[in-house]
């Protein structure tokens, strides 16, 4: 998603995940808890989620692209406060656009429709100048790639500041090293003044994880924030962000580290999420037929390579009348191609779960 905008971890319509709010304190009157290292529960989620009070409520999403293609239909999602909530699903499935609708930066063109509802603030239809305020105060970013996020020209500090000054405030003094450091920066003062080419992939994501938490926002999109990790600094940046942020919409390809640190997992499929649930539960047993399709193709130490699951997700422009994943599924029905299946126990499938 982002990539430069005067020396931030920037978004694609050149705005910045931060906003004016000093740290520690909220306009809901939260009081001063610093980011890092609050608890944080798995008993808050549940099947429906939160009637009231969700950090994010999704009601019938729909999402097109100039040129009438669907990359989201008809999706419904809640993420309950304190909770940890994982995307996964395939390359297009429709996971940053939705990451895109809730920050409100879909592209010119993109048309959406439904409701978006960030902290009880609805984002669908919001003025730019309601979205840019609400980012980084109700929502803040993190970014797939941090070495790309940041300009090479300006010193780490600068861009964590950014928090404050891209909303004409300026840090309180400590500020900037105190929040780096809470996510695990050693000697934070002296090694913000250096340039990101002298930090690791690692510490860089930690200083964007700074800079997304430094208001406190009730949400937290994370699209990829591990991907240009080795794999054993994935989980411990992942514990930090989880532990930095009150809500997190986590986006990962990574079903290992889903199972590992989210709450919930939504799995998508051709814009539409066909299963929910816990998320060590569902990745453990999957029960949708793409699901299981999905968890089978992790490669298993000892256990061959996995097959490739045979066929396409549809393209956005596809009319989709039933199950978007009926053309691949060996359990398919006539059914399945006729009507949208209905949600049960957080399947949406007419087989599993219907005898
Ligand atoms: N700007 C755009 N214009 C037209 N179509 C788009 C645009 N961005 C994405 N799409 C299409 O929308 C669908 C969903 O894309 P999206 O990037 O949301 O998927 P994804 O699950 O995040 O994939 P990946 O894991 O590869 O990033 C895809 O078919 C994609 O080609």
């Amino acid at each position: 998603m982002g990539r430069h905008a005067g020396g931030l971890p920037a978004l694609p319509d050149g705005s910045v995940l931060a906003a004016a709010r000093p740290v520690g304190g909220d306009r809901r009157g939260d009081p001063g808890r610093g980011p890092a290292g609050r608890g944080r529960g798995r008993g808050v989620r549940s099947e429906e989620g939160p009637v009231s009070g969700a950090a994010l409520r999704v009601s019938e999403l729909e999402v097109r692209y100039p040129g009438g293609g669907h990359a989201v239909r008809g999706l419904d999602l809640v993420v309950a406060p304190g909770e940890t909530f994982a995307l996964a699903g395939e390359s297009g499935c429709g996971k940053t656009t939705l990451a895109r609708a809730v920050l409100g930066l879909l592209p010119p063109g993109a048309r959406c429709s439904g409701s978006i509802r960030v902290g009880g603030v609805e984002v669908v239809g919001a003025s730019r100048r309601t979205l840019r305020s609400m980012r980084g105060i109700d929502v803040g970013y993190v970014p797939q790639d941090p070495v790309t996020a940041f300009d090479p020209l300006r010193r780490v500090g600068h861009h964590v500041a950014q928090a404050w000054r891209a909303h004409r405030r300026t840090p309180p003094p400590g500020a900037v090293a105190g929040l780096v450091a809470e996510m695990g920066i050693p000697e934070a003062a002296s090694r913000l003044r250096e340039r990101p080419h002298q930090w690791s992939g690692g510490m860089l994501q930690r200083a964007a994880i700074a800079a997304a938490v430094a208001h406190r926002p009730g949400l937290v999109v994370a699209d990829e924030p591990t991907s240009a990790l080795d794999a054993d600094l994935a989980g411990s940046v992942l514990a930090t962000l989880r532990a930095a942020s009150r809500s997190l919409l986590l986006i990962s390809h990574d079903l290992a580290l889903i199972a590992e640190h989210a709450d919930r997992v939504g799995v998508l499929y051709g814009g539409r999420l066909v299963e929910v649930g816990d998320a060590a539960e569902v990745l453990a047993a999957p029960r949708h037929p793409y699901t299981a399709a999905l968890v089978s193709s992790v490669p298993k130490p000892g256990a061959g390579l996995p097959k490739p699951l045979p066929g396409r997700p549809p393209a956005p422009a596809e009319a989709v009348a039933g199950c978007a994943f009926v053309t691949r599924c060996a359990l398919a029905k006539e059914r399945c191609a006729a009507e949208p299946p209905p949600t049960r126990d957080g399947v949406a499938c007419w087989v599993v779960g219907h005898g």
